[in-house]
């Protein structure tokens, strides 16, 4: 389980997470959703340890984050939300790097390894530098990565973006079976149909502030035979869009 303790996050004069308070449990797949700048990368990275929160607390399985960073660090396979990194290395020194940085095994990385890179069709690309893959190699490159120490928490920042649909499909269907083992996931993502399609949990964030938090199917329920688009958009979204779209694009919108 997962604890988000009143955690604030600032940069400069900005307030980018305002008094975040949530819980993440094991075996559900959790969504973080929300407008653009809401808050959801932030989170995320918090939680990670690439930024660190202003205040408050973030309790893992017990511990809390900023006194047991590392141990915490290794639990955590972690996707960020751009795949542009290590453009140097080939897909394969990018596996190596992880897997000796989470002191996987020999045995462990060669079995895990030769799953992952078949299922994600990346057989042909293992010695190929990540600068010549298009983007979502990449993040399938970045995916494979942070899957192969078979970690316990997989933390992906939109994670679809860039997969094409049978990816896709795959790291569904990985996601559907790793809560099933007990496992937590937790995801961003913009596309509410994923969400709807994938989540337990959702936590709806607007300018760092949280607006729902809890079971997708409760929130569905709010709105019998609405879809979570509907919900998600009257719950944050702007009230007069269709006369702004008539407005840039006149009236004539087969309406
Ligand atoms: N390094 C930074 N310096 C200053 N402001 C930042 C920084 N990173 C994020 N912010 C600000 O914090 C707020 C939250 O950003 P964040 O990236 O968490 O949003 P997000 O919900 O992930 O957005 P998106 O969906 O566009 O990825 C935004 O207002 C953003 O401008």
């Amino acid at each position: 389980m997962i604890t988000f303790e009143h955690i604030r996050k600032t940069y400069g004069d900005k307030t980018a997470i305002a008094d975040l308070s949530l819980t993440i449990p094991d075996g559900k797949i959790f969504g973080f959703l929300g407008h653009n700048g809401a808050g959801k990368s932030t989170t995320i990275k918090s939680l990670v340890s690439i930024i660190q929160q202003t205040s408050g607390d973030i309790i893992v399985n017990g511990m809390n984050l900023t006194e047991d960073r590392l141990k915490i660090k290794q639990k955590i396979g972690y996707v960020p939300d751009s795949p542009d990194i290590f453009l140097e290395l080939t897909a394969n020194d990018y596996w190596n790097l992880i897997t000796s940085a989470y002191q996987v095994s020999e045995e462990v990385k060669k079995a895990r390894l030769i799953k992952l890179v078949n299922l994600f069709n990346m057989q042909d690309e293992v010695e190929t530098p990540i600068s010549d893959f298009s983007h979502g190699m990449r993040q399938k490159t970045i995916i494979i990565g942070a899957l192969l120490p078979d970690p316990d928490i997989w933390i992906l920042d939109e994670p679809m973006t860039g997969l094409d649909p049978q990816a896709t499909y795959d790291l569904k269907q990985l996601m559907r079976a790793h809560v099933q083992k007990g496992k937590m996931v937790i995801f961003s993502t913009h596309n509410l149909a994923t969400a709807e399609e994938l989540c337990d949990e959702v936590a709806i964030l607007k300018q760092g502030k949280l607006v729902y938090n809890g079971s997708l199917d409760k929130l569905l329920a709010t709105m019998p035979d609405a879809s979570l688009e509907t919900i998600y958009l009257k719950m944050i979204g702007r009230q007069n869009d269709s006369q702004i779209v008539k407005d840039l694009e006149g009236d004539d919108l087969g309406e």
